[in-house]
């Protein structure tokens, strides 16, 4: 999805001259700063990529093979090079309605997050047709998660700590380059065999630099942290930060457990299934699951109640996963096997 940028202000450095967190939206100094880098780093990255745009009809230098996926924002096809006969999954995004800068941000911020091996590599090549913006990635070949999870059953169980930690550590990776990935979700999770041994984050039109104020437009969804349910603490909106997608995480890591979401909203007055994790997360007892959380084993529970935190500051971050790996997650489950050799190889 290309970027989207209106309801987005980054927080101006005057804000910053006092100590910590003062004015700052809940952000230290350090981690104002940190997104304020990551957003210097993508201006200059769009405004070379701006000069170096291909200008041609994709279909001059690409053979289209088969469609890949279609998003709201644009379709993705598998193409080969016409000269080289390269496999490429090209991303192509209609004019209107998306606007070159909107094109560039997207494009740019999967350039800088680089060869990381549970992210899809952007290729540095941008085209600009008639009607459209296209770039290209490299091609993930068995769908995305949606497809591998079971309706009331979720994934198979070593799969499961695979896709978590490989996750973990792509987040990891965004994180570390002063960005907010925002998207968390299966439909965006590319898996690269047909046992779901591997998988890969794609789509970063939704990804801001840490400190982007940001409010919630529509209503939410499971996958939104509760902080952005509450009246943002800066009149412009929330200065993100990488909780939200520790809480996402946490979401989709229940949902690959049991094939069910935890609940619809993440509003106690208004679910009662957000009412009743509330309650029993800050009951302490672990014993006393509310039903859907029947099937989890303790050290899952634990991870859990971890990422989904209420309060951003107390949340466990991404990393935390790996805490928490090679031990059953689900009661009646054995070990996991090898997801520590998994892991390390999500790490670059
Ligand atoms: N590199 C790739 N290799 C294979 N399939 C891909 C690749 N990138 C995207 N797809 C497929 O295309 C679909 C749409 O891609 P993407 O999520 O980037 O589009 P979007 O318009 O931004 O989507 P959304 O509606 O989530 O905003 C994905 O769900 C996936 O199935």
């Amino acid at each position: 999805m290309p970027g989207r940028q209106s309801e987005e202000q980054p927080v101006e450095m005057k804000a910053a001259e006092d100590e910590a967190e003062v004015g700052l939206g809940g952000l230290t100094l350090e981690e104002l700063q940190q997104g304020q880098e990551a957003a210097l780093a993508l201006e200059d990255m769009m405004t070379l990529s701006a000069q170096t745009l291909v200008q041609a009809e994709v279909d001059e230098l690409y053979q289209e093979v088969r469609p890949l996926g279609q998003g709201r924002f644009g379709r993705v096809l598998l193409v080969t090079h016409r000269q080289k006969g390269t496999p490429m999954a090209l991303k192509q995004l209609p004019k209107p309605p998306t606007s070159l800068r909107g094109f560039l941000y997207e494009f740019c911020v999967g350039l800088s997050l680089g060869t990381h091996s549970a992210i899809v590599a952007t290729y540095g090549i941008g085209i600009e047709s008639a009607d459209s913006y296209s770039f290209l990635t490299e091609p993930v070949l068995h769908g995305d998660l949606m497809a591998f999870i079971q309706p009331k059953v979720g994934l198979p169980p070593p799969a499961v700590q695979r896709c978590a930690a490989q996750l973990a550590s792509a987040l990891e990776h965004i994180h570390a380059h002063g960005l907010v990935y925002r998207d968390v979700k299966p439909e965006n999770v590319l898996v690269c065999d047909p046992d779901c041994q591997r998988v890969k984050l794609t789509d970063f039109g939704h990804t801001r630099p840490r400190g982007t104020l940001l409010r919630l437009t529509g209503p939410p969804i499971p996958y939104t942290a509760p902080e952005l349910c509450a009246p943002p603490p800066l009149p412009e909106g929330l200065p993100i930060q990488p909780a939200l997608d520790a809480w996402a995480l946490g979401v989709l890591v229940f949902c690959l457990l049991t094939g069910y979401f935890p609940w619809d909203q993440p509003l106690a007055e208004a679910d009662p299934f957000y009412e009743d994790f509330v309650i029993w997360q800050a009951s302490g007892q672990p014993q006393d699951r509310p039903q859907p959380w029947y099937g989890l084993a303790p050290a899952a529970d634990a991870l859990l109640w971890g990422l989904l935190e209420p309060h951003p500051r107390r949340r466990s971050p991404v990393g935390s996963i790996r805490g928490y790996l090679g031990r059953p997650w689900r009661q009646w489950e054995g070990e996991a096997g090898v997801v520590g050799q998994a892991e390390e190889e999500g790490r670059q």
